[in-house]
């Protein structure tokens, strides 16, 4: 909006009482700080049109991890000719018994998406939307693509990188949230009184490399290149996230020995807490997976300890004992 761009905010079904809400003159979403840009337009699902779609130049989706699959059939409902489509949503997809990306699963699935876009990096919305510095990543197989949709973009304080590692950027787009319920686990389970916040340092900076190097090996796994754990969609968005985002605000209170169930039907009821969903997810490759070599708990204790709090609904345990120092 800020480089003139006309935006249509379209809601999915369940966002009429909000786009309702943005829409009045005044109206603040609950999340955000002020009104919307006024060359902003919100509209409600049942009120967007096939040519609504048709006049864009640009389609950007921001659905959360569970709504993809509604975002998809509604756009291959609605578009009629090919287009770019970029996704800020952090997400996995199953393929059979194997994982793969959104970068993997969605361009079958939305045979007019002319390039798939994935965006990544370190981004809390409140403070994009206050205009604070921020820096990001926009990746697709065809880095032109990326430039071009780089360059309507950028302002002087959203600043964007390029990439064709699509299938890394998002990859670790979907596994930072994972490992942040670890990392901010650790801020709360050795409390230190002398701190304002009192957290002790030294155990999250150990769970934060720890978690960078396990998404590096995930990342490869993936496709993506190991390279791309250590920039802004794997640790640039890890630290982001750890400081806060949803996911760390689970984790802290998984340091407290709650609970994953008990956390979200209190404090986080209603949120979007994706990295639970890629827990689940990534469990699938616990098991033996055909010509993968198997994830075991010796070079992936972090994810381990993620995947048995959230899956058996237990408190997080980690032993600092089985690091992969290297
Ligand atoms: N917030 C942030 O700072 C950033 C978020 N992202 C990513 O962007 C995506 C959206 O995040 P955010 O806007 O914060 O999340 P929100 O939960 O605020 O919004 C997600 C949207 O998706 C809708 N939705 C959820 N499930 C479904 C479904 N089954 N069918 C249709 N629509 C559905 C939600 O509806 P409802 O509100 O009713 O659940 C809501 O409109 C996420 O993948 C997130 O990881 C990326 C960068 C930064
Ligand atoms: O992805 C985010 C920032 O880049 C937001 O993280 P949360 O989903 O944990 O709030």
């Amino acid at each position: 909006a800020d480089n003139g761009h006309t935006v249509l905010l379209a809601g999915t079904p369940v966002d009429t009482d909000i786009i309702a809400r943005i829409g009045k003159a005044g109206g603040v979403h609950p999340k955000l700080d002020q009104p919307l840009p006024g060359n902003v337009r919100p509209i409600a699902n049942a009120d967007l049109s096939d040519a609504d779609v048709e006049a864009a130049d640009m389609i950007v989706v921001g659905v959360s991890s569970p709504g993809i699959s509604w975002a998809v059939e509604r756009l291959a409902g609605a578009m009629k000719r090919p287009r770019r489509i970029a996704f800020v949503t952090k997400g996995l997809d199953k393929a059979g018994s194997s994982l793969v990306t959104l970068a993997g699963s969605l361009p079958s699935r939305l045979p007019q998406m002319s390039a798939f876009l994935g965006i990544g990096g370190p981004c809390i919305a409140r403070e994009l939307a206050n205009r604070k510095p921020s820096a990001c990543v926009y990746a697709c197989a065809d880095r032109q693509a990326a430039g071009e949709f780089a360059a309507l973009m950028t302002t002087d304080y959203y600043r964007l990188s390029t990439t064709d590692d699509v299938v890394g950027v998002e990859a670790c787009a979907a596994l930072k949230n994972f490992y942040a319920i670890g990392v901010a686990a650790m801020q709360t389970r050795y409390p230190d009184s002398a701190r304002a916040d009192a957290q002790s340092k030294n155990p999250t900076a150990a769970a934060f490399t720890q978690a960078t190097r396990e998404m590096a090996r995930l990342c490869e796994r993936f496709g993506g290149r190991r390279d791309t754990a250590f920039d802004l969609a794997g640790l640039g968005d890890l630290h982001v996230t750890v400081g806060g985002g949803r996911n760390s605000r689970l984790g802290h209170e998984l340091g407290r020995d709650r609970t994953v169930s008990d956390v979200m039907a209190k404090e986080l009821a209603g949120e979007t807490v994706e990295g639970i969903d890629t827990a689940r997810m990534l469990s699938a490759w616990l098991q033996p997976t055909p010509g993968l070599e198997p994830i075991g708990p010796d070079r992936f204790p972090l994810a381990y300890a993620i995947i048995d709090a959230v899956l058996q609904d237990t408190p997080f345990k980690f032993d600092f004992a089985t690091l992969t120092i290297s």
